[in-house]
């Protein structure tokens, strides 16, 4: 098994390029096979979800060419199947939204439910009501979302609470339904704004993605396209908060700085310099932060993806914070772990933490428990004193493109090591005493 070791304590300082968003990649990815003419995506990040994707699509019959590492083409006109069924699919969130795409473009979906990080129970019950609005019946068997339409017609879906997997699922489905469909309350986030974007250049009529109210009027056939993927706005605010942590002065290229206000607004809150460009942001941090309280939110405001590094940052705060976590109820397992850092941090009723700042982490062996709690550890053992090993990697590796390459390039002392390798590890230990 892999593992990370870092010796923290270390300044990041220079410049980090960030990838393609992971979470936009993947509504575009599944949207991809909505056309039989070839799609060309770029800078789409090389990491194992999206690679798990590109392999789901595969299977229904897609050919998928890799022309580099963040650029491929998808020619989906030789579909052969409309199930998907395999442990991969159960393995990560994205998946779901091929039950949009197969079901807008073929009527008919059969594919198994959803992965992604255990951080709540996340049910699809807004998904199914879109997909049975537009005239779909939907049912789950044998651990499969099952759904099948003689006709597609466009309606109005209000959803009560907002969903950005559901908001991304429907918007598929009715680019090709007849007639209009409106959604209300639909999710506001840059991925569904993408998302939509591309299926415009595919020939969809969607207005008002990015606002609560969404209209799409259906198209009989996509097109193929050429499109750029935007910039992961949780992979930014995860080296903006690390630089911020390690007292550190970086600059975080190929960002929409728009996409990162909410955080750039706490670091400023806590004292930490932020200075944006067209698009890039430099965060210096100096000091140690200065308290907080924050709670999570849909967008525009502070996203459930970057609490955990927003936590972490508060351990090291002179005095005491208070973090609410809205969105999801089970996003605080990490907080065990940084207690063997020497944090203190005390979650009430599941959702909410409250974090005395001390004046520094130790290092420690710590075990990452999903993909943004993975990082925060991360983050940790950065700002720690001594050595820190972080276990179960593959789940940071979900979302973080050369993850540990560009901390090292920003001057981190972290490698990638065989847990069993202990000539590595003592070797690591002697180049970083
Ligand atoms: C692949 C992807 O893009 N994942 C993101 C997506 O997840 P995901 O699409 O799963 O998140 P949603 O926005 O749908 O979930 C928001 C909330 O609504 C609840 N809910 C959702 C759908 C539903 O049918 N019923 C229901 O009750 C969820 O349990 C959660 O409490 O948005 C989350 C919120 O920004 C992010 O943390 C994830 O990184
Ligand atoms: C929760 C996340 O991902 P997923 O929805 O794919 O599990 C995330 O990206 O932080």
């Amino acid at each position: 098994m892999e593992q990370y070791i870092i010796k923290g304590g270390k300044p990041l300082k220079g410049e980090v390029l960030i990838s393609g968003y992971k979470n936009a990649a993947l509504g575009i990815i599944a949207a991809a096979i909505m056309t039989d003419e070839t799609v060309k995506i770029e800078n789409i990040p090389n990491i194992s979800d999206i690679e798990i994707l590109l392999q789901i699509i595969e299977g229904l019959g897609a050919k998928v060419d890799r022309i580099n590492k963040n650029t491929i083409k998808i020619n989906a006109s030789n579909i052969h199947t409309v199930k998907a069924d395999s442990d991969s699919v159960r393995k990560i969130r994205g998946s779901y939204y091929l039950v949009g795409a197969l079901l807008g473009r073929f009527k008919e979906a059969q594919i198994a439910l959803p992965g992604g990080c255990n951080i709540g129970s996340r049910p699809i019950d807004r998904h199914i009501k879109g997909f049975d609005a537009l005239g779909a019946k939907v049912n789950i068997e044998h651990g499969c979302i099952c759904a099948k339409a003689d006709k597609l017609i466009g309606t109005s879906i209000y959803f009560d609470e907002s969903s950005v997997g559901a908001t991304i699922n429907v918007m598929l489905t009715a680019c090709m339904a007849e007639g209009q469909t409106t959604i209300e309350n639909a999710a506001k986030e840059p991925h569904v704004v993408d998302v939509a974007n591309f299926l415009n250049s595919m020939g969809a009529n969607i207005k008002g993605a990015g606002t609560d109210v969404i209209r799409i009027k259906g198209v009989k056939k996509l097109h193929g396209s050429d499109y750029s993927i935007i910039p992961d706005q949780i992979e930014a605010g995860t080296f903006m908060f690390a630089a911020a942590a390690t007292n550190g002065d970086v600059l975080v290229k190929n960002v929409i700085p728009k996409h990162l206000e909410a955080f750039t607004a706490k670091l400023l809150e806590v004292g930490v310099q932020v200075i944006e460009y067209d698009d890039s942001v430099r965060v210096i941090g100096e000091n140690r932060p200065g308290s907080t309280h924050v709670k999570t939110l849909t967008y525009p405001g502070f996203l459930t993806d970057m609490q955990p590094m927003m936590t972490t940052l508060l351990t090291i705060s002179e005095g005491t914070s208070i973090v609410t976590e809205s969105i999801f109820e089970n996003r605080f397992k990490f907080a065990d772990e940084l207690l063997k850092m020497g944090a203190s941090i005390k979650v009430v009723e599941g959702n909410t933490a409250i974090i005395t700042g001390v004046e520094r982490l130790t290092g420690a062996n710590v075990s990452a428990c999903d993909l943004r709690g993975g990082a925060a550890l991360v983050m940790a053992g950065l700002m720690a004193e001594g050595y820190t090993i972080v276990e179960n990697i593959e789940y940071i590796e979900r979302g973080y493109e050369d993850f540990e390459r560009k901390m090292q390039k920003l001057g981190a002392a972290m490698e990638k090591i065989d847990s069993e390798d202990i000539k590595a590890i003592n070797k690591f230990k002697f180049k970083v005493s």
